[in-house]
């Protein structure tokens, strides 16, 4: 079967190359080698069947972007369909289901004020509640003279990025009385780092099957709780949502994206499909775009000040730029973001080395097409393989270097545009909230460092190193805060 795909690592049967991606964790390095070892473009077996990984930013064009229909299919999971209930939502869907959803929800995320000021209204006002948490947090450390007691900010900015989400799909913050809800559904999103951290739970998630063969509970029973909790949560959501809209109010502006899914499906039935806006998938669109936006931006955002507390020179570059421009502390909102070169540059560094997926989402040929001079068929394996692109050492020299001012052009002092700086991915399935998470990113941090020097606390700085970390989460550390105005 191998000779009908390009060259690449021999894999193992039944796992095929799966386990390399622990060797080391998360397995940049293995996928820097192949791609020097066979080329661009090269075969990587999941479990027995065949992906082709699409390595350098030039095979994407020609493939993901120029002929992106061809690459645009996700490979149906029986475990994703039952946890689901069928094939619902947006990330696993195909063809025009897919099509219909994707261009619904950006249009509905351009309505709630995306690029204009009603969504940046929403994330300062999460930033004026870091700072008061942060804030808070610092006076009862100084009351109690510790001051070297550190804060753990992960929970501060998750909250703040749920609550920017939530307030996009159903019209609503988590309020302090009702943050124990947000704890509760944060807690279930949070399978990857738990009890789903473990190899054999891994493998299941590529090859289900191999959960009736490995000790312990198969993925579909450790997803059972989940799939319950998931349910109840949107499931509430919704039915309160629902006793507050007037979905007869056809002109009036929809506040969130619940409002607008289902004034379309009262649209949709009245022409009589009743299929492509069900609840089920109203409640598997939730889940995606929860899920989506929540654990890429916590992610970043938390790799990010894993990096502004081992880089303090780096931070100091961009305080500087900050104190020249914004000179004091005002709220700096997104008419600032041309005069923050070097913020822009630090964000990009951020991104490019958190490099939050490794191996990407896979998908899945359209039709019969020819890759390398392979013929390949419809439903073959394809994956934007973008971790490579990020550590392209032409395009990023001394790529593991953490470096901002690799963004900036020596000459101009201005942001340097590098074409290989894809962490949304590239083509048909391109990430759609990049938008909003490029908007929460920079507000979030340029305010953040303008308001306070970010410290480690007693413990150091916290380890940044994937392979030693043994994948792809920091852990949990804690950072001093010393106001700077
Ligand atoms: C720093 C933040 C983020 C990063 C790095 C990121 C990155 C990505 C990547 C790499 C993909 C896969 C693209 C592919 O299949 O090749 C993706 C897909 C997706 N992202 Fe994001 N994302 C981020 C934030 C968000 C936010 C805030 C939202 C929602 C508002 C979102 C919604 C989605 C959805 C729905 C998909 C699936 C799209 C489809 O299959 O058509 N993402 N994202």
């Amino acid at each position: 079967k191998r000779r009908n795909f390009p060259p690449g690592p021999i894999p193992l049967p039944l796992i095929g190359n799966l386990l390399s991606l622990r060797n080391p964790p998360p397995g940049y390095e293995a996928f820097i080698y192949w791609r020097k070892k066979y080329g661009d473009i090269y075969t990587f077996w999941v479990g027995t069947r065949p992906y082709l990984l699409i390595s350098g930013l030039e095979a994407l064009k020609e493939t993901f972007v120029k002929d992106g229909e061809v690459y645009a299919d996700k490979k149906p999971m029986s475990f994703q369909e039952s946890f689901r209930g069928g094939s619902f939502g947006i990330v696993e869907t195909n063809g025009d289901f897919w099509r219909t959803h994707r261009r619904f929800a950006l249009h509905q995320f351009k309505d709630f004020g995306l690029g204009k000021d009603r969504m940046q209204e929403r994330i300062l006002i999460e930033i004026r509640d870091i700072f008061e948490r942060c804030d808070q947090k610092i006076l009862e450390g100084q009351a109690q003279d510790e001051k070297n007691k550190g804060i753990f900010l992960k929970d501060i900015f998750d909250q703040a990025i749920g609550n920017i989400i939530n307030q996009m799909m159903f019209g609503y913050r988590f309020e302090k009385s009702r943050s124990s809800e947000f704890q509760k559904i944060r807690k279930f999103f949070d399978f990857q780092t738990g009890e789903f951290a473990t190899f054999s739970m891994r493998v299941q998630f590529f090859l289900p099957w191999m959960g009736y063969i490995l000790p312990g509970p198969t993925i579909l029973e450790r997803f059972e709780k989940y799939r319950i909790g998931f349910t109840e949560f949107f499931g509430k959501q919704i039915a309160d949502h629902k006793l507050e809209i007037d979905l007869d109010d056809e002109d009036g502006e929809n506040k969130d994206y619940v409002e607008a899914y289902l004034k379309e499906q009262k649209r949709r039935e009245a022409d009589g499909d009743f299929e492509t806006f069900s609840n089920v998938q109203l409640s598997n669109m939730c889940l995606d775009l929860w899920f989506a936006a929540l654990m890429t931006t916590s992610n970043t955002t938390n790799w990010g000040m894993a990096y502004v507390v081992n880089y303090l020179e780096e931070q100091k570059w961009v305080q500087e730029e900050l104190d020249r421009v914004v000179a004091g502390d005002r709220l700096i909102t997104t008419a600032d973001r041309a005069d923050l070169q070097r913020t822009q540059a630090f964000l990009n560094e951020i991104q490019r080395c958190a490099n939050i997926v490794p191996l990407n989402l896979l998908h899945m040929t359209t039709r019969d097409t020819l890759i390398n001079g392979y013929q390949i068929k419809k439903g073959t394996g394809v994956v934007a393989q973008i971790s490579t692109v990020l550590l392209d050492e032409k395009a990023f020299p001394d790529p593991w270097k953490f470096n901002p001012s690799r963004f900036i052009d020596e000459e101009s002092g201005k942001l340097k545009k590098i074409e290989e700086f894809i962490p949304f991915s590239i083509g048909k399935r391109q990430c759609p909230g990049e938008g909003l998470a490029k908007m929460e990113l920079f507000l979030f941090f340029a305010n953040f460092l303008n308001r306070y020097e970010v410290l480690p606390d007693e413990n150091g700085p916290p380890c940044i190193v994937k392979s030693e970390l043994g994948s792809m989460h920091t852990k949990d550390f804690n950072v001093k805060l010393r106001r700077r105005h």
